[in-house]
């Protein structure tokens, strides 16, 4: 099973080089002024041209107007956005429509009801990102360093290929894709030393140990579909299907 990982809240040339060189797919920056990881303009147009080429660029942005939006484009050329607020489908609709880029939503899971959020989104993103929901005060509506319980993931199929994230760790990915079987992670906190500080052995590890687990996943599959007995199989199914008949 091939698996995308995207490093973000890289902020600096040195921790993007570290990111590049583990072989990670994608890079985020941050805009989002709270944030240990927000960007100024001018470094992120100087981290985005280091990039370009290397790995797919994505702009976080949370609840960003038009203007707002405009100017991470120009500074940036992302290859993506992803919108990390509270930006309903028709927003992002909307900035699809206007800036013509693909657009990842990221939505906040706590439980079984948010799932039912995801085929408005679906229909209208290119990608959806699924994270933790951000505990109740959080400064951040995601960066937070916290899981969710992946097990609300098994079995889940959208029309759409969809990211994990949420406190995920070198330690904890295998797990987290066994469980899951997400194509795609995403990963901030976990391979920092503090907040906004990235480590680049933890991006090693974690890029090593995501594309592993992704093997490793990849292998069961292949010995199931081989014949074993049905216990043998993982949770998750094989077979597409759509969210909206399928939720289990
Ligand atoms: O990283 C941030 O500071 C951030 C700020 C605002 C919204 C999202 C943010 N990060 C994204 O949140 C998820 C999970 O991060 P973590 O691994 O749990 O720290 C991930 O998609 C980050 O890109």
């Amino acid at each position: 099973m091939a698996i995308e990982i995207k490093i973000c809240g890289l902020k600096t040339p040195e921790t993007l080089d570290a990111a590049l060189a583990a072989g990670a797919d994608m890079v985020g920056a941050v805009f989002f002024a709270p944030s240990p990881r927000h960007l100024d303009l001018a470094t992120a147009a100087q981290l985005g041209a280091r990039a370009r080429g290397k790995a797919q660029i994505v702009a976080l942005s949370v609840d960003a107007d038009d203007a707002a939006l405009a100017d991470i484009i120009a500074a940036l050329a992302p290859d993506a956005l992803q919108l990390h607020g509270s930006e309903t489908p028709e927003r992002v609709a909307a900035v699809k429509a206007r800036f013509g880029r693909p657009v990842w939503k990221a939505i906040g899971i706590a439980g079984p009801e948010d799932l039912a959020k995801l085929p408005a989104y679906a229909a209208v993103a290119d990608r959806l990102l699924l994270d933790a929901k951000a505990p109740k005060g959080a400064a951040l509506p995601g960066g937070n360093g916290v899981p969710f319980d992946w097990n609300l993931l098994a079995g889940l199929d959208l029309a759409k290929p969809f990211m994990l994230s949420g406190g995920l760790t070198p330690e904890n990915v295998g797990q987290a894709l066994a469980i899951t079987r997400a194509r795609a992670v995403d990963v901030s906190s976990g391979v920092e030393s503090a907040p906004g500080v990235k480590d680049p052995a933890r991006i090693a590890a974690f890029v090593r140990h995501a594309r592993e687990a992704a093997h490793d996943v990849a292998r069961a599959y292949e010995t199931a579909a081989a014949g074993p007995p049905a216990d043998h199989l993982p949770a998750a199914p094989a077979s597409p299907a759509n969210l909206t008949s399928s939720t289990s």
